[in-house]
Formats: C-alpha cells, structure tokens, sequence
C-alpha cells in the first residue's frame, strides 16, 4: 500500500467493552465536518509513544471533502493478507467486487468504516477501490476504501450522492445515423460532465453509414472548444485502436440514447466480451437499450468502463438556469462582460453572448440548444 499524503490517526485498539465513548466521539466530529477537531485529534495522537504504535489501528479520514468519503481506511498495521480490487455494484448491503487475484467477491463492509463515513449509505460506491478480506473464495468483507479521485455524483435535496468513483471519462456516445445524431443531446451529456468536473470523450459512432465529411463542421465545432472528439464505426472498426489507446488504465463511464452502439463498441474494445446487441427498430429509428443492468467491462492496462442505466441517460443534477452558461466553454469567455451578473442571455439587453452568437464568435446552433434547455427545462413554464 503507498504511503497516505492524508490525516493519519493512530487510536487505541478497543477491547470488547471499552473505548466506546472515545470512539463515538470522534466519529461525531468527523461527521459534523469538524476538520480542525480531527486535525487537533490527529495532532495529539501523534504525540504517543512510537513504542505504542504497533498494538494501534490506523484510521485515515476523509483529507479534504469528507462527504466524498475520500479514503476512509480502518485496517489492522499486520495486515498483509488483504486483496486489492474495484468495486463493480452495490446492492443494499452487498458489495460486488473484482478482487486484483480475478476473483469475484460479495462482500460486506465493516461496520467501522461505516461509522466514519457522513453519508453510511455512499460509503462504497461502484468504482471504489477497495482492500479486502477473503472469507471464502467468493464471500469478503471490505476493510479500506482507496481516496477517490474523479467522483460522479449528483445533489438532491442539499446532499450529494456519489453514484461512481475514480472516473477519468465520460465517453459520450452518439450516433451519426440510425439513429440521427442529436447535438442537443451531446450539450447536455457535456454539461453534466462539466458539472461533476469530469473529462468527456465525445465519440461518433456509425461513421460507416455516412460519408464522415458531412459530419465534419458539427465534429470541428466540438474539437474547436477543446473537446476530444472521435469518429468511429464499431462495424468495420474504423479508430477503434485509438479509442482503446484512450481507455487503456483508465476508468469510464458510458452515456448515450439507445441504438447508438454502446454494446457494439465495448464489443470492439474488448473482443471477447460478447456483450449482446439490439436491433434499431425502422419504425421509430430508437433502440430499445438492450442493456438494463449495471456492468463493468474491466479494459487493458487495468481501466474499467461502467455502463449504468442511470447514467446512460444522465440527466442535468440540480442545475440553475444561470449556471449553465458558465458550463460552457464557449459561452465562457463572454458571461462576464453581460450588462447583468445574472443574465441568462436571453432576452436581456448588452448580453455579451448573443453579441458572440450575433458574429459567429459562438455557434448559432449551440446558442438554439441552449435557448431549447433553459426554455423548456430549467425556467418556469
Ligand atoms: N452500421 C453500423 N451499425 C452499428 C454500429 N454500431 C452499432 N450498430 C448497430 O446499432 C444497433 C444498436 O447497437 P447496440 O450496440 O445494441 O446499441 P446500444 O447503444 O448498446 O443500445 P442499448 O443497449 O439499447 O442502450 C445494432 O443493430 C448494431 O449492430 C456501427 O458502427 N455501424
Ligand atoms: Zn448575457
């Protein structure tokens, strides 16, 4: 295991009926988010005597964002027989993880880690990596979680739900026919991925079915604002390699409309897979997502990508009409210099944007999206 940059804290070990008081207490602070209590607590215990050191467990809290449950580690200073491995799913109170050794595990997580965690029920999220105690060859129980990097979570209510960690991509799948490429949709998948500050991947799939050039000044719109963007076709495996290059270590998540391929595509990434494919139905030019359940397709170099039903689709998380325009990097540049700090580029006077938008500084196209969302989602009816 690397040695932690984060809080480190050394606490007794407790014997079956003692230390309890002690134990609560702590947890309380760190619950209440009370950082300089948890520094202070970490601060003293380093005062021990290094004598003691051996006969303690090491606790690591949160470093920074303790609703992220960045880290949490309680495991015994002896412990060398702990698996590593990558959270897949969580079901209730059942953790599926791919343990390091390739095994699969259902684990449980112990009960301690829960008490450190603000939030007990995001503790373990899919994506997580995690150390683990084999207690058969299939059954474990999750001694540490990993600081996470990279979280996709969305807010309801004033509280974050974590929904995967360690995500490096969002590869937002589109189609350029059967089904029609939807740019409005690309928008919105690449406002989410800026909301949860996650890198995107726009990828073009069925470029088989078209001539590539047509598609061009939508892709050259995409790649001008400093996106990465790629066109494919998981048929005849044209740029497939580089799309693989691009994953190879890392870790991904899938969005994309039904039909567009996503099956089609992981199939091309990892042959082998054998991922089952739907039929884009001509009477309405959808899909039908063949997929329902949650997967994790483990990839080369150790990344992994995660196609969830809930985020295929994703949704714009608790987003506020005047924060929309700062998403984006081609508004960017302009919301500042608007006549209003809250404008919303719509039908106020000295709008910077729609000057951007009037001499083609900004896409028209992307302008309409944007009027399209706000209009018809985030504003009063
Ligand atoms: N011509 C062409 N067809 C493709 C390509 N990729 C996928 N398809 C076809 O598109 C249809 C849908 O593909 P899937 O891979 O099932 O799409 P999906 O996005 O996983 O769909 P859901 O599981 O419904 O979300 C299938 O009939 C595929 O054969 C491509 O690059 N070119
Ligand atoms: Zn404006």
């Amino acid at each position: 295991m690397p040695k932690k940059k984060h809080n480190k804290l050394r606490a007794d070990f407790r014997k079956k009926h003692q230390g309890r008081v002690r134990d609560s207490d702590l947890t309380r602070r760190f619950q209440a988010g009370d950082q300089d209590s948890l520094a202070d607590a970490v601060q003293s215990e380093r005062l021990t005597g290094k004598g003691d050191l051996t006969r303690k467990r090491t606790v690591i809290g949160a470093d920074s964002n303790p609703d992220q449950a960045a880290g949490l580690n309680v495991k015994l200073d002896t412990d060398s027989d702990l698996i590593r491995g990558r959270v897949v799913s969580v079901h209730g109170l059942k953790v599926r993880v791919i343990g390091d050794d390739g095994r699969r595990y259902e684990c449980a997580v112990r009960q301690l880690l829960k008490s450190l965690s603000t939030d007990q029920r995001h503790v373990v999220v899919a994506g997580d990596r995690v150390t683990l105690r084999a207690e058969s060859p299939q059954d474990g129980m999750i001694e540490s979680v990993l600081p996470r990097r990279g979280v996709l979570s969305r807010s309801s209510r004033g509280k974050q739900h974590v929904i995967v960690a360690n995500v490096d991509y969002v590869l937002i799948i589109a189609s350029v026919a059967r089904p029609s490429l939807k740019p409005a949709l690309i928008d919105r998948f690449l406002l989410t991925a800026a909301q949860c500050e996650i890198q995107p991947i726009i990828v073009f799939n069925k470029c088989d079915l078209i001539d590539p050039i047509r598609i061009q000044p939508i892709v050259g719109v995409y790649a001008s604002m400093g996106y990465r963007t790629l066109m494919v076709s998981a048929e005849t495996e044209w740029n497939i390699d580089p799309l693989r290059a691009l994953l190879t270590g890392k870790q991904a998540v899938l969005a994309g409309q039904s039909g567009v391929g996503k099956s089609s595509l992981l199939n091309r990434i990892q042959p082998g897979l054998g991922l089952a494919v739907g039929e884009v139905s001509d009477d309405n030019d959808k899909g039908r997502h063949t997929t329902t359940a949650s997967r994790l397709i483990p990839t080369d170099g150790g990344g992994a990508v995660f196609d969830t039903p809930g985020i295929r689709q994703f949704q714009l998380w608790n987003i506020e009409a005047n924060e929309v325009g700062g998403l984006m990097p081609d508004f960017r540049p302009y919301v500042s210099s608007c006549r209003y700090p809250d404008c919303l580029h719509l039908t106020e006077t000295d709008c910077a944007v729609k000057d951007a938008v009037a001499d083609a500084r900004i896409d028209a196209r992307r302008y309409d999206a944007y009027c399209h969302l706000l209009e018809e989602d985030l504003l009063p009816q």
